[in-house]
């Protein structure tokens, strides 16, 4: 009788869910770590070396799965606040698809083997990187700053910046002043890029208990920081050309790019609760996606061009 009520009683997450393998696609996260993959592979292409085509490949692959490895750490501890976001009930593990067993075992399983790959076929650096990359976005951010601080984007951002700056050490053993200018591009984008997408998913962190910013500073305040935060990536956009690793063509197609990022913020800033439908911070998020796309894709043409007849 007791061994019946045990097994009764036994918790049901150790069993196999019936999983599909698209389950464990939607846990990497792959349209948001599509692009973080592709600055990861800028940083590694605008390196002054020529990596063997078979490393860039390896080194490549192994950040990408290093990046989804932390999407399904993050999806697995945040499941309960997934769960009560209408953006998120979806996902695998609030659903049931896959049980937080299997995210937690995918994830981890994911991340040594990343981790593993770079130690042993690049270097001791970019394997050390993408750890502490993976370490900050699945420790640092999702189980402590995210639930605890409206600065959580402000200081997590690290994480999503550092992918050029593992890129960069994977062919060159170094971290320079360029890989840090891509990291801090990233960086100061962070926050314009998410506090968009807060103004018009508010309701779901409230409902999550999660302080994000305009839930706790307050709307108007969210929207003043954005705009500020848009300047310093205008700014941060040009460095390559001031500091001389990018050519003037970068410079001016990334100012014009960072002139209409600004325009944007200032319509966020300036439409304050005047538009229902918020249509300005949906633009402004889209074209945060478009912006950090378009000034890394004319830096890879731009270094390819360099090298060819720099
Ligand atoms: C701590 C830093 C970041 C936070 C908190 C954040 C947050 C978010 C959130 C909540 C979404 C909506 C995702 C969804 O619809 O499920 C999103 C979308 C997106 N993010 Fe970020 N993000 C961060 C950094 C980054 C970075 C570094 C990149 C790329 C370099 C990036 C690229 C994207 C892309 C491509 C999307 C659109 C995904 C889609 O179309 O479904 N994000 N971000
Ligand atoms: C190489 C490597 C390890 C890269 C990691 C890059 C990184 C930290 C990307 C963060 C992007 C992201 C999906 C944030 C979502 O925040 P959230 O978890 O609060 O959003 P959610 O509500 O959609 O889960």
């Amino acid at each position: 009788m007791a061994l019946v009520e045990h097994e009764l009683m036994e918790d049901t997450s150790s069993r196999l869910s019936e999983a599909m393998p698209g389950d464990f696609l939607e846990l990497l996260k792959p349209r948001v770590m599509s692009l973080v993959v592709f600055t990861a592979f800028v940083g590694m292409a605008v390196a002054p070396v020529t990596p063997h085509p078979l490393l860039a490949v390896i080194a490549v692959l192994a950040i990408a799965v290093g990046a989804g490895a932390s999407g399904a750490l993050n999806m697995w501890y945040d499941a309960d606040i997934d769960a009560v976001m209408s953006r998120t009930a979806k996902r695998p593990v609030p659903s049931g698809r896959v049980t937080p067993r299997e995210a937690l075992a995918f994830g981890l399983v994911l991340s040594v083997m990343s981790v593993l790959t770079l130690a042993l076929l690049a270097n001791l650096l970019s394997a050390a990187l993408l750890a502490f990359t993976i370490f900050f976005y699945a420790v640092i951010y999702t189980m402590w700053l995210k639930r605890s601080t409206p600065q959580n984007i402000v200081i997590g951002g690290a994480a999503g910046a550092l992918p050029p700056v593992v890129g960069w050490a994977a062919v060159t053993n170094t971290v320079t002043i360029e890989p840090i200018v891509l990291f801090a591009i990233i960086f100061l984008w962070t926050p314009p890029h998410f506090w968009a997408l807060a103004l018009f998913k508010r309701g779901d962190y409230e409902r999550a208990g999660v302080p994000m910013l305009p839930n706790v500073a307050g709307d108007a305040n969210t929207r003043l920081q954005i705009f500020i935060y848009s300047l310093l990536v205008a700014v941060s956009g040009v460095l390559p050309t001031v500091l001389g690793f990018a050519s003037l063509f970068y410079g001016a197609v990334s100012a014009a790019l960072g002139i209409c990022f600004v325009w944007y913020a200032w319509k966020v800033w300036q439409d304050a609760g005047r538009d229902e439908k918020l249509t300005a911070e949906k633009q402004l998020f889209g074209f945060s996606l478009l912006y950090l796309f378009a000034v890394f894709a004319v830096l890879l043409v731009d270094s390819f061009v360099l090298k060819i007849w720099g």
